[in-house]
């Protein structure tokens, strides 16, 4: 694969003064992508027309009926979850029972279309059902702040409030509908929008081939596949297509403590798709590197700043010097709507803290002495300055030049 930092682009970078930056004084990153327009002839084949994803909710917009599958039970057991009301969507994303960026979005926003459909929202005035969904979207927001899709589904639905309070008369049946209406089209667009993602994403690593059947050796953190979507998946989306496309070798995935998505859920969708690979813990990462040529990286993101400063799951950012120790590419996987387009560096994005009680128990049992004190951040920011690229469902940028996705 090659390694050749790359022309393209022009820079269109947001300086932050107040930056927290990483000094970058004496990196010297890969930062190479490929735009579909620059590879020429290629055959594609969406993922859908293929196989079933692993489905992480089911919604019915017609009854609107939501269920959930319960992650906190895989892989040992296949139950879902009923979310009647946004106190049900609060939860099941407080306690994890979904997780994943986008997937949070999707359930904490059709939570709300379901929330909507009952008592007592059924029978407000309009003045108060406005105010109950300002406050309803507010307590959503509160449940997982890093995992920025959800700001950003929410930030839709405030523009539906905005256009809807302009309308005269006042009709909370109107304004129920429009919000349910959206919920589901935030929803239903996830899927085309991951298709988007997965070609743009696929074919650039692909183009790094040295050859038109060279298998790749991916390495990945945490769960970005359909557990953490409603679709195929981020960068798990893209391991999926390079086997199917017969381009994988095999993905090694990081178990990823303290939570444990790698080993739970990413080993259980690659062993549900029959995909090569192989787990590790996190600290096997630099060793893995060194002994079976790990081709990329590839990890997904709760949040961009628009510096290319990434949030993701907690020990990205060890990964990401131990890529640039090897010299071994590090993509982020992400579609757009997990960038803030409101923060200009990583410094600005709030990091969620987790209960102690997930570090010093595995399993229901004590891993540490009761009592022990611990930090237990939920995400760290991998500086833009050793990320190659940014991978998105609109294009392909070099961090520097994200920010011209929104000029
Ligand atoms: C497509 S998922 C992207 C991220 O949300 C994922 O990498 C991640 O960090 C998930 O963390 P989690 O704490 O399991 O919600």
């Amino acid at each position: 694969m090659s390694n050749t930092p790359s022309e393209s682009g022009e820079q269109n970078c947001i300086v932050d003064d107040n930056a927290d930056s990483f000094d970058a004084s004496d990196l010297k990153p890969i930062k190479k992508v490929v735009n579909l327009h620059e590879i020429g002839d290629y055959a594609w084949t969406p993922l859908a027309e293929i196989g079933n994803p692993l489905r992480s909710l089911e919604y019915n917009p017609d009854t609107k009926t939501l269920r959930i599958l319960d992650q906190l039970l895989l892989p040992g057991e296949t139950k879902h979850v009923e979310v009647k009301s946004v106190e049900d969507g609060y939860a099941v994303i407080k306690n994890m029972q979904v997780r994943g960026a986008p997937l949070i979005a999707t359930v904490g926003t059709l939570s709300l279309a379901v929330d909507l459909n009952q008592e007592p929202a059924l029978s407000m005035e309009y003045d108060m059902l406005f105010s109950y969904i300002e406050e309803r979207c507010q307590h959503l927001l509160s449940s997982r702040p890093t995992a920025i899709n959800l700001k950003n589904s929410i930030n839709q639905i405030d523009k539906i409030l905005d256009l809807d309070l302009r309308n005269m008369p006042v009709d909370p049946a109107r304004l129920r509908k429009s919000i349910q209406d959206a919920a589901y089209h935030w929803y239903i667009s996830e899927m085309a929008e991951n298709d988007l993602l997965l070609k743009n994403a696929t074919l650039c690593i692909e183009s790094f081939s040295p050859s038109s059947n060279y298998k790749f050796t991916i390495m990945t953190i945490c769960n970005t596949g359909s557990l953490a979507t409603s679709s195929f998946g981020t960068a798990l989306g893209v391991i999926r297509q390079l086997h199917v496309r017969n381009r994988l070798e095999k993905a090694i995935a990081l178990e990823t403590r303290p939570y444990n998505q790698g080993s739970r859920l990413t080993a259980y969708e690659l062993l549900h798709d029959k995909i090569p690979f192989m787990l590790i813990t996190d600290s096997m990462a630099a060793a893995a590197m060194r002994t079976f040529g790990v081709d990329a990286v590839l990890v997904g993101a709760d949040q961009i700043a628009l510096n290319g400063d990434t949030a993701n799951k907690i020990g990205t950012y060890s990964l990401a010097v131990l890529a640039h120790h090897h010299k071994i590419p590090f993509y982020v996987v992400a579609p757009v709507s997990t960038i803030n387009q409101r923060i200009l560096s990583g410094s600005a994005i709030k990091i969620e803290e987790r209960p102690a009680l997930e570090l010093i128990t595995f399993n229901g049992k004590p891993s540490a002495p009761q009592g022990t004190p611990v930090w237990n951040p939920a995400f760290d920011v991998t500086p833009a300055s050793l990320i190659s690229g940014i991978l998105t469902d609109k294009g392909n940028f070099l961090p520097e030049n994200l920010a011209s996705l929104f000029a």
